[in-house]
């Protein structure tokens, strides 16, 4: 069984309501850029590449309605300037909004409205295509450079939050790596922490990995460092919000302490993200704006209260992990890369070999 995150087809929109999974599988209709906003901004949808897709997608929706009249490209702008303010870490939904903009310009050059809008369609639509492609492509350079250090057996992999299909287009990033290993039948289990306070990894790729009948142990997020002592975890395969051009990497709160476990066990450290996930304008992770969400989701889960009342409370949403601590590498659709090529590779001026 695939779960669909996403349910498309031109001019019908649907997302699978992940604040109600895994008890409950209710899909809600997106019939506008306001709609996506507010899915987005509730996190019923979210990941990074998924934030992108869905809120472009909110987009064509509307433009199939005929949305922004006369003047589409200013609807345009200004809708993907507001979706791209719903989650300020991650940075698909921003580099899509900007290469769209750029698309959308050129061809109001010499079409129409209409023509105009179809084409911006088109191009949105793309994008769940381009982005299972990639996902795939990760999953498979992943694997065969985690199998390259270990020939003949079988791997066990420990990973962060969810970043499946729940996370994607479909098949996902860091989880499309172990699903890659599942499927070459070399992977042994997966450990995925339970990863608070939203719970991707206790309600989300628990819910993808039993579905397909992965070899998946859940643990809680304070049980990392003793996991890679006790288990004999072969890699560490984390997913990305943000990859910048020195290769520091904000991802899920948490992905920092894990990447300060897995050196001091000498367990090697993989971010697996599509070039879509990466951030060539920004310097270091520095740099990187980290949302901070309401206290109310550290403090109770489904609305009962599991906190002292009046306790004051932080909750950033992503940490940054410095690119010294990625010891495997970045693994992307285009290869797997140390930190330090990551720049070379993603301007063409270094291929996998
Ligand atoms: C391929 S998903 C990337 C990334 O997004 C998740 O964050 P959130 O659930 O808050 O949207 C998590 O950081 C994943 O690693």
């Amino acid at each position: 069984m695939t779960l669909e995150a996403i349910r498309y087809r031109t001019g019908s929109l649907q997302i699978l309501n992940q604040l109600l999974l895994p008890h409950q599988t209710v899909y809600d209709d997106i019939r506008s850029v306001q709609d996506a906003y507010e899915a987005i901004k509730s996190m019923k949808v979210r990941g990074a590449p998924a934030i992108a897709i869905v809120g472009c997608l909110s987009l064509a929706v509307e433009l199939r309605a005929g949305a922004g009249g006369d003047d589409p490209v200013t609807f345009i702008r200004e809708s993907l300037c507001h979706l791209t303010s719903a989650r300020p870490t991650a940075v698909n939904m921003g580099r899509a909004a900007r290469e769209l903009m750029e698309f959308a310009e050129n061809e109001s050059m010499e079409k129409n409205s209409e023509q105009l809008r179809e084409s911006v369609i088109a191009w949105i639509e793309d994008m769940l295509e381009r982005d299972v492609n990639d996902n795939r492509k990760i999953g498979n350079y992943g694997a065969q450079h985690i199998l390259s250090g270990v020939p003949r057996d079988s791997v066990t992999i420990l990973t962060h939050c969810n970043t499946g299909s729940l996370a994607t287009a479909g098949y996902g990033t860091a989880l499309g790596v172990v699903r890659s290993l599942h499927t070459l039948g070399r992977l042994k289990r997966v450990y995925c922490t339970e990863t608070r306070p939203y719970n991707q990894g206790s309600r989300l790729t628990a819910y993808e990995a039993v579905a397909e009948g992965i070899p998946a142990t859940l643990i809680t997020d304070s049980m990392a460092a003793l996991t890679m002592r006790e288990m004999h975890i072969t890699a560490v395969v984390v997913g990305a919000d943000r990859v910048v051009a020195n290769g520091d990497t904000a991802n899920k709160v948490g992905t920092y302490q894990l990447a300060i476990a897995a050196k001091h066990h000498g367990i090697p450290f993989y971010v697996a993200a599509p070039s879509t996930s990466c951030d060539l304008s920004l310097e270091s992770g520095r740099d990187i704006i980290i949302e901070v969400r309401p206290p109310e989701e550290l403090t109770s889960i489904n609305g009962v209260p599991i906190a002292a009342p009046g306790i004051e409370v932080w909750n950033p949403a992503f940490d940054v992990t410095p690119h010294q601590l990625i010891t495997g590498g970045i693994i992307t659709e285009l290869g797997v890369f140390l930190p330090s090529e990551l720049q070379a590779a993603l301007t063409g001026r270094l291929t996998a070999l």
